[in-house]
Protein backbone atom coordinates (compact mmCIF):
# COMPACT_ATOMS: atom_id res chain seq x y z
CA UNK A 1 0.00 0.00 0.00
CA UNK A 2 1.70 3.45 -1.18
CA UNK A 3 0.63 6.96 -1.08
CA UNK A 4 -1.19 7.75 -4.86
CA UNK A 5 -3.12 4.26 -4.95
CA UNK A 6 -6.62 3.79 -6.09
CA UNK A 7 -8.70 2.08 -3.59
CA UNK A 8 -8.68 -0.90 -5.89
CA UNK A 9 -5.03 -1.15 -5.91
CA UNK A 10 -4.41 -0.40 -1.99
CA UNK A 11 -7.68 -3.21 -1.11
CA UNK A 12 -5.34 -5.75 -3.19
CA UNK A 13 -2.40 -4.63 -1.26
CA UNK A 14 -4.20 -4.85 1.87
CA UNK A 15 -5.62 -8.56 0.97
CA UNK A 16 -2.41 -9.61 0.79
CA UNK A 17 -1.34 -7.85 3.58
CA UNK A 18 -3.60 -9.96 5.45
CA UNK A 19 -3.52 -13.17 3.90
CA UNK A 20 -0.02 -13.46 4.49
CA UNK A 21 -0.85 -12.29 8.58
CA UNK A 22 -3.48 -14.93 8.58
CA UNK A 23 -6.41 -13.02 8.61
CA UNK A 24 -9.56 -15.62 7.61
CA UNK A 25 -11.17 -13.41 5.42
CA UNK A 26 -8.42 -11.13 4.02
CA UNK A 27 -10.33 -9.91 0.72
CA UNK A 28 -13.70 -8.67 3.16
CA UNK A 29 -11.96 -7.41 5.61
CA UNK A 30 -9.85 -5.11 3.16
CA UNK A 31 -13.28 -3.86 2.33
CA UNK A 32 -14.87 -3.23 5.05
CA UNK A 33 -12.00 -1.41 6.27
CA UNK A 34 -12.04 0.44 3.45
CA UNK A 35 -15.51 0.92 3.95
CA UNK A 36 -15.44 1.95 7.62
CA UNK A 37 -13.63 4.55 6.06
CA UNK A 38 -15.57 6.19 3.43
CA UNK A 39 -19.25 5.38 4.50
CA UNK A 40 -20.89 4.35 1.21
CA UNK A 41 -21.77 0.16 1.66
CA UNK A 42 -20.16 -2.35 0.13
CA UNK A 43 -21.85 -2.46 -3.19
CA UNK A 44 -21.12 1.04 -3.59
CA UNK A 45 -17.77 0.63 -2.94
CA UNK A 46 -17.25 -2.17 -5.40
CA UNK A 47 -18.35 -0.13 -7.88
CA UNK A 48 -15.90 2.74 -6.77
CA UNK A 49 -12.98 -0.13 -7.54
CA UNK A 50 -13.76 -0.19 -11.13
CA UNK A 51 -12.50 3.37 -11.58
CA UNK A 52 -9.74 5.46 -10.19
CA UNK A 53 -11.22 6.54 -6.91
CA UNK A 54 -8.04 7.27 -4.46
CA UNK A 55 -7.81 5.10 -1.41
CA UNK A 56 -8.81 7.30 1.87
CA UNK A 57 -6.45 8.05 4.21
CA UNK A 58 -5.83 6.18 7.52
CA UNK A 59 -6.18 3.06 5.33
CA UNK A 60 -2.94 1.28 5.64
CA UNK A 61 -3.16 2.02 9.16
CA UNK A 62 -6.37 0.50 9.88
CA UNK A 63 -5.11 -2.53 7.61
CA UNK A 64 -1.59 -2.59 9.95
CA UNK A 65 -4.01 -2.61 12.97
CA UNK A 66 -5.97 -5.69 11.52
CA UNK A 67 -2.50 -7.38 10.69
CA UNK A 68 -2.11 -7.15 13.92
CA UNK A 69 -5.26 -9.78 14.58
CA UNK A 70 -7.17 -7.06 16.34
CA UNK A 71 -10.72 -8.32 15.75
CA UNK A 72 -12.71 -6.20 13.00
CA UNK A 73 -15.22 -5.06 15.30
CA UNK A 74 -12.86 -3.60 17.85
CA UNK A 75 -11.25 -1.40 14.91
CA UNK A 76 -14.78 -0.58 13.18
CA UNK A 77 -16.87 -0.15 16.33
CA UNK A 78 -19.73 -2.48 15.76
CA UNK A 79 -20.24 -5.70 15.39
CA UNK A 80 -23.66 -7.14 13.43
CA UNK A 81 -25.96 -9.26 15.13
CA UNK A 82 -29.63 -10.56 13.23
CA UNK A 83 -30.88 -7.11 12.62
CA UNK A 84 -28.94 -4.47 15.09
CA UNK A 85 -25.83 -2.81 14.85
CA UNK A 86 -24.40 -2.96 18.56
CA UNK A 87 -21.21 -0.95 19.58
CA UNK A 88 -18.52 -3.17 20.74
CA UNK A 89 -15.23 -2.61 21.82
CA UNK A 90 -12.24 -3.79 24.42
CA UNK A 91 -14.08 -5.04 27.72
CA UNK A 92 -16.73 -7.00 25.49
CA UNK A 93 -17.53 -10.73 24.04
CA UNK A 94 -17.84 -10.08 20.49
CA UNK A 95 -21.22 -11.42 19.30
CA UNK A 96 -21.07 -14.32 17.16
CA UNK A 97 -23.18 -15.82 14.00
CA UNK A 98 -24.03 -18.64 15.65
CA UNK A 99 -25.66 -17.56 18.72
CA UNK A 100 -28.46 -15.88 16.07
CA UNK A 101 -29.71 -18.90 15.83
CA UNK A 102 -30.10 -19.07 19.79
CA UNK A 103 -32.21 -16.21 19.57
CA UNK A 104 -34.19 -17.07 16.56
CA UNK A 105 -35.49 -20.48 19.05
CA UNK A 106 -37.03 -17.60 21.92
CA UNK A 107 -38.44 -15.98 18.89
CA UNK A 108 -40.02 -18.97 17.25
CA UNK A 109 -41.36 -19.77 21.08
CA UNK A 110 -42.87 -16.84 21.78
CA UNK A 111 -44.80 -16.12 18.81
CA UNK A 112 -48.47 -15.45 19.77
CA UNK A 113 -47.77 -14.46 23.27
CA UNK A 114 -48.99 -11.55 24.79
CA UNK A 115 -46.04 -9.31 25.98
CA UNK A 116 -44.01 -12.04 27.03
CA UNK A 117 -40.99 -11.49 29.89
CA UNK A 118 -37.45 -12.31 28.71
CA UNK A 119 -34.46 -12.64 30.45
CA UNK A 120 -30.62 -12.68 29.00
CA UNK A 121 -28.16 -13.99 31.54
CA UNK A 122 -24.58 -12.94 31.23
CA UNK A 123 -25.32 -10.26 27.65
CA UNK A 124 -21.79 -8.95 27.16
CA UNK A 125 -23.01 -6.46 24.17
CA UNK A 126 -26.56 -6.91 24.58
CA UNK A 127 -26.97 -8.64 21.30
CA UNK A 128 -29.22 -11.47 22.31
CA UNK A 129 -31.50 -9.36 25.20
CA UNK A 130 -31.10 -6.37 22.14
CA UNK A 131 -32.40 -8.38 19.91
CA UNK A 132 -35.18 -9.81 21.68
CA UNK A 133 -36.17 -6.09 21.93
CA UNK A 134 -36.38 -4.84 19.17
CA UNK A 135 -37.52 -8.12 17.10
CA UNK A 136 -40.95 -9.13 19.41
CA UNK A 137 -43.09 -6.87 20.20
CA UNK A 138 -44.40 -5.44 23.27
CA UNK A 139 -41.70 -7.77 24.44
CA UNK A 140 -40.27 -6.81 28.51
CA UNK A 141 -36.67 -8.10 27.54
CA UNK A 142 -34.01 -8.08 31.34
CA UNK A 143 -30.66 -8.32 30.83
CA UNK A 144 -27.58 -9.47 33.67
CA UNK A 145 -24.06 -9.01 33.57
CA UNK A 146 -21.20 -9.76 35.68
CA UNK A 147 -18.30 -7.51 34.29
CA UNK A 148 -18.51 -3.60 34.35
CA UNK A 149 -16.58 -3.47 31.55
CA UNK A 150 -18.98 -5.47 29.27
CA UNK A 151 -21.93 -3.76 31.30
CA UNK A 152 -21.13 -0.30 29.80
CA UNK A 153 -21.32 -1.41 26.59
CA UNK A 154 -24.56 -3.01 27.28
CA UNK A 155 -25.75 0.27 28.63
CA UNK A 156 -25.30 1.74 25.16
CA UNK A 157 -26.84 -1.25 23.29
CA UNK A 158 -29.73 -2.01 25.43
CA UNK A 159 -30.81 1.12 27.15
CA UNK A 160 -32.08 2.94 23.62
CA UNK A 161 -33.92 -0.29 23.45
CA UNK A 162 -35.70 -0.30 27.04
CA UNK A 163 -34.19 -3.23 28.04
CA UNK A 164 -33.94 -3.20 32.49
CA UNK A 165 -29.69 -4.74 32.18
CA UNK A 166 -28.69 -4.94 36.18
CA UNK A 167 -25.03 -5.33 36.25
CA UNK A 168 -24.53 -8.48 38.26
CA UNK A 169 -24.10 -12.13 38.91
CA UNK A 170 -26.73 -14.42 36.58
CA UNK A 171 -26.82 -16.93 40.06
CA UNK A 172 -28.65 -14.30 41.66
CA UNK A 173 -29.71 -12.00 39.49
CA UNK A 174 -33.36 -10.46 39.22
CA UNK A 175 -35.31 -12.32 42.43
CA UNK A 176 -37.82 -10.40 42.09
CA UNK A 177 -39.17 -12.10 38.96
CA UNK A 178 -38.77 -15.44 40.43
CA UNK A 179 -41.30 -17.56 38.85
CA UNK A 180 -42.84 -15.30 36.46
CA UNK A 181 -40.49 -15.57 33.56
CA UNK A 182 -41.63 -16.84 30.37
CA UNK A 183 -38.44 -17.36 28.50
CA UNK A 184 -34.63 -17.18 30.05
CA UNK A 185 -31.99 -17.27 27.29
CA UNK A 186 -28.07 -17.67 27.96
CA UNK A 187 -24.76 -17.72 25.72
CA UNK A 188 -22.92 -18.36 29.00
CA UNK A 189 -19.09 -18.41 28.99
CA UNK A 190 -18.35 -22.02 28.55
CA UNK A 191 -15.13 -23.25 27.26
CA UNK A 192 -13.12 -25.75 29.20
CA UNK A 193 -9.96 -24.27 31.45
CA UNK A 194 -7.72 -26.24 29.04
CA UNK A 195 -8.94 -25.45 25.70
CA UNK A 196 -7.00 -21.67 24.99
CA UNK A 197 -8.97 -20.56 21.38
CA UNK A 198 -6.30 -20.56 18.65
CA UNK A 199 -7.28 -17.20 17.11
CA UNK A 200 -5.53 -14.34 18.16
CA UNK A 201 -8.75 -11.90 18.39
CA UNK A 202 -10.53 -14.35 20.63
CA UNK A 203 -7.31 -15.59 22.92
CA UNK A 204 -6.12 -11.66 22.92
CA UNK A 205 -8.88 -9.67 22.84
CA UNK A 206 -12.44 -11.37 24.08
CA UNK A 207 -12.48 -11.05 27.34
CA UNK A 208 -11.24 -13.91 29.96
CA UNK A 209 -14.26 -14.04 32.23
CA UNK A 210 -16.46 -14.18 28.56
CA UNK A 211 -14.65 -17.68 27.56
CA UNK A 212 -14.16 -19.87 30.37
CA UNK A 213 -17.07 -21.34 32.07
CA UNK A 214 -15.09 -22.57 35.28
CA UNK A 215 -14.28 -25.86 36.04
CA UNK A 216 -11.91 -28.20 33.74
CA UNK A 217 -15.19 -29.06 31.84
CA UNK A 218 -16.55 -25.48 31.13
CA UNK A 219 -20.09 -26.67 32.91
CA UNK A 220 -19.88 -24.16 36.14
CA UNK A 221 -21.62 -21.47 34.46
CA UNK A 222 -23.70 -23.32 32.26
CA UNK A 223 -25.01 -25.16 35.57
CA UNK A 224 -25.71 -21.96 37.06
CA UNK A 225 -27.74 -20.73 33.94
CA UNK A 226 -29.73 -23.68 34.27
CA UNK A 227 -30.28 -23.50 38.03
CA UNK A 228 -31.39 -19.40 37.52
CA UNK A 229 -33.10 -20.49 34.61
CA UNK A 230 -35.42 -22.99 36.79
CA UNK A 231 -35.93 -20.05 39.38
CA UNK A 232 -36.76 -17.29 36.84
CA UNK A 233 -39.37 -19.39 35.10
CA UNK A 234 -42.97 -19.80 35.60
CA UNK A 235 -44.02 -23.57 35.09
CA UNK A 236 -44.52 -24.32 31.11
CA UNK A 237 -41.38 -21.37 31.00
CA UNK A 238 -38.55 -21.86 28.07
CA UNK A 239 -34.94 -22.30 28.97
CA UNK A 240 -32.49 -21.76 25.73
CA UNK A 241 -28.65 -22.07 26.17
CA UNK A 242 -25.70 -22.08 23.56
CA UNK A 243 -22.62 -24.17 24.16
CA UNK A 244 -19.62 -26.04 23.19
CA UNK A 245 -20.84 -29.48 20.51
CA UNK A 246 -18.94 -31.78 23.14
CA UNK A 247 -21.16 -30.37 25.94
CA UNK A 248 -24.42 -31.49 24.35
CA UNK A 249 -24.34 -34.61 26.02
CA UNK A 250 -23.50 -33.30 29.42
CA UNK A 251 -26.32 -30.57 29.54
CA UNK A 252 -29.36 -32.48 28.32
CA UNK A 253 -28.06 -34.68 31.04
CA UNK A 254 -27.64 -32.09 33.50
CA UNK A 255 -31.23 -30.82 33.01
CA UNK A 256 -32.59 -34.38 33.43
CA UNK A 257 -30.88 -35.39 36.67
CA UNK A 258 -32.90 -31.95 37.84
CA UNK A 259 -36.05 -33.32 37.47
CA UNK A 260 -37.12 -29.74 36.88
CA UNK A 261 -37.33 -30.25 33.02
CA UNK A 262 -39.62 -31.67 30.13
CA UNK A 263 -38.69 -30.97 26.62
CA UNK A 264 -35.00 -31.20 26.60
CA UNK A 265 -34.14 -30.89 23.06
CA UNK A 266 -30.45 -30.35 21.33
CA UNK A 267 -29.92 -27.85 18.49
CA UNK A 268 -28.30 -28.03 15.77
CA UNK A 269 -26.12 -24.74 14.44
CA UNK A 270 -25.89 -23.44 11.05
CA UNK A 271 -23.08 -25.72 10.52
CA UNK A 272 -25.01 -28.60 11.98
CA UNK A 273 -23.40 -28.63 15.52
CA UNK A 274 -25.18 -29.50 18.68
CA UNK A 275 -24.34 -26.18 19.75
CA UNK A 276 -27.82 -25.08 21.84
CA UNK A 277 -30.04 -26.75 23.96
CA UNK A 278 -33.38 -25.88 25.17
CA UNK A 279 -35.90 -27.19 27.70
CA UNK A 280 -39.35 -26.53 29.41
CA UNK A 281 -39.73 -26.11 33.30
CA UNK A 282 -42.09 -28.90 34.21
CA UNK A 283 -44.94 -28.04 36.75
CA UNK A 284 -44.84 -28.48 40.50
CA UNK A 285 -46.85 -31.90 40.62
CA UNK A 286 -44.55 -33.00 38.08
CA UNK A 287 -41.40 -32.02 39.98
CA UNK A 288 -42.37 -33.17 43.05
CA UNK A 289 -43.57 -36.29 42.12
CA UNK A 290 -40.13 -36.96 40.09
CA UNK A 291 -38.30 -35.34 43.33
CA UNK A 292 -40.09 -39.17 45.04
CA UNK A 293 -42.16 -35.62 47.01
C1 LIG B 1 -19.98 -15.83 25.91
S1 LIG B 1 -20.29 -14.20 26.47
C2 LIG B 1 -21.85 -13.94 25.68
C3 LIG B 1 -22.27 -12.51 25.58
C4 LIG B 1 -23.57 -12.30 24.81
N1 LIG B 1 -24.69 -12.93 25.48
C5 LIG B 1 -23.47 -12.83 23.41
O1 LIG B 1 -24.07 -13.87 23.10
O2 LIG B 1 -22.77 -12.22 22.60
C6 LIG B 1 -20.74 -14.48 28.18
C7 LIG B 1 -21.02 -13.22 28.97
O3 LIG B 1 -21.38 -13.59 30.31
C8 LIG B 1 -20.75 -12.69 31.21
N2 LIG B 1 -20.63 -13.35 32.53
C9 LIG B 1 -19.65 -14.18 32.98
N3 LIG B 1 -19.91 -14.60 34.22
C10 LIG B 1 -21.09 -14.03 34.58
C11 LIG B 1 -21.89 -14.08 35.76
N4 LIG B 1 -21.54 -14.81 36.81
N5 LIG B 1 -23.03 -13.35 35.79
C12 LIG B 1 -23.40 -12.60 34.72
N6 LIG B 1 -22.69 -12.51 33.57
C13 LIG B 1 -21.54 -13.23 33.50
C14 LIG B 1 -19.42 -12.38 30.56
O4 LIG B 1 -18.85 -11.21 31.09
C15 LIG B 1 -19.84 -12.27 29.10
O5 LIG B 1 -20.24 -10.97 28.77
Amino acid sequence: MNAGQTLAEAVSAATAVLRDAGVPSPRVDAELLADHLLNVGLGRLRALMLGDTPAPDGYAELVAERAGRVPLQHITGVAHFRYLELAVGPGVFIPRPETESVVQLAIDHVKGMQAPRIVDLGTGSGAIAGSLASEVPDAEVHAVEFSPFAHAWAAKNLVPLGVDLVLGDLRDAFQELNGSVDVVVSNPPYIPAEAIPNEPEVALHDPPEALYGGGADGMELPTAAAKSAARLLRPGGYFVMEHAEVQAGWIAAMLARTGAWTHITTHLDLNGKDRATSAVLADQATRNERMGQ
